[in-house]
């Protein structure tokens, strides 16, 4: 399969990257990272997460986040909903599209959403009916799709149904979640092979985290099997709070600069990107995760 002429980035550190520091973070530094990542060309941003504030507290700010960006036409911002609450807070706040989140293993859904993988399924039909009547579009994710961090392997088989629930029940996109980045380029390919026969690989995205240095060559993996979407984080932000020891996102620095490399069209402003990223690493009082920016800000 020859490599696709265009990909789109969701970019997903102000959520996922962020939700998983400690420290506390200000409702206006988030405003300023998704403001600095509007400015530098993306097309999708996952601002917040309308999650239980007990559970991830972080994102307890969402809706503050949600009233003081600034929002370009064209641009996507989502939010995360894991029930018909979430769903509706969201909505209050003006979200125009929403995630939810199902895995492919029993015992992370249990710890990451309280209930098991049919019960989260049907907690989202609600979810989805009310979207189909307020014009929200819904993507879905899967957790877990390579490795799981309470039960280990995990077969692409076991990830097929839950990807083909999710599309069936209406999510546009299904992305992929190597939560805990124990996936290889080998066993991503067959991942996308064995989900494809149930959706379609347009509406299938790669979501890979890169706690074992591996995601940007399941990113490549992924395109080698038509796969045009993926969720990336600034800086590397992220990591999971149901997923121990799990690192951030890869970089979408990192990302973008190899597709680039490639000839692959984003939009976005690389140069823009870094400088994004280091004004939120700077915040946070840490290293730059991405390997592109700490080289281009070394010279
Ligand atoms: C799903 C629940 C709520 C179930 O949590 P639960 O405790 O089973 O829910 P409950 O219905 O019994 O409610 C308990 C309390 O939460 C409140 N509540 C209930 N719903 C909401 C809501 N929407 N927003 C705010 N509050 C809510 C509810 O009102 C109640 O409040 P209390 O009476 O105790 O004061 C909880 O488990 C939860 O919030 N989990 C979120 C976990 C999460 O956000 N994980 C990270 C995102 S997933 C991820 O990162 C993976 C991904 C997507 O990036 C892909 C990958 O890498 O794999």
């Amino acid at each position: 399969m020859s490599l696709p002429s265009n990909v789109r980035l969701v970019e997903v550190g102000p959520r996922d990257g962020l939700q998983n520091e400690a420290q506390p973070i200000s409702v206006a530094d988030k405003v300023r990272l998704v403001d600095d990542l509007t400015a530098a060309g993306l097309s999708y941003i996952e601002v917040g997460s309308f999650v239980s504030p007990k559970w991830v507290p972080q994102m307890g700010g969402s809706a503050e986040v949600f009233a003081q960006i600034q929002q370009k036409p064209g641009v996507t911002y989502a939010a995360l909903a894991p029930n018909l609450r979430g769903f509706e807070d969201a909505l209050a706040a003006g979200v125009k599209e929403v995630a939810v989140f199902a895995a492919a293993s029993e015992a992370f859904s249990q710890r990451n959403i309280n209930c098991s993988i049919d019960e989260s399924l049907q907690r989202f039909v609600p979810i989805m009916d009310a979207a189909r009547e307020q014009g929200v579009r819904v993507r879905g994710y899967v957790s877990c799709v390579l490795g799981c961090p309470y039960e280990g392997a995990v077969k692409a088989e076991q990830v097929a149904p839950v990807a083909r629930e999710l599309f069936e029940m209406g999510c546009y996109e299904v992305s992929l979640g190597d939560t805990i980045g124990t996936g290889t380029p080998g066993a991503t390919r067959r991942l996308f092979e064995v989900v494809a026969a149930h959706v379609p690989r347009a509406q299938l995205a790669g979501h890979f985290h890169d706690t074992y240095g591996q995601a940007l060559a399941n990113v490549y993996a992924s395109l080698l099997e038509g796969i045009q979407v993926f969720d990336s984080s600034v800086a590397g932000l992220g990591g999971c709070p149901y997923a121990k020891g799990a690192s951030g996102n890869v970089a979408s620095e990192d990302v973008l600069y190899m597709l680039q490399g490639l000839g692959i069209e984003t939009g976005i402003d690389l140069e823009q990107l870094i400088l994004a990223g280091q004004r939120i690493s700077n915040v946070l009082g840490r290293a730059n995760g991405s390997r592109v920016a700490r080289a281009r800000n070394a010279v």
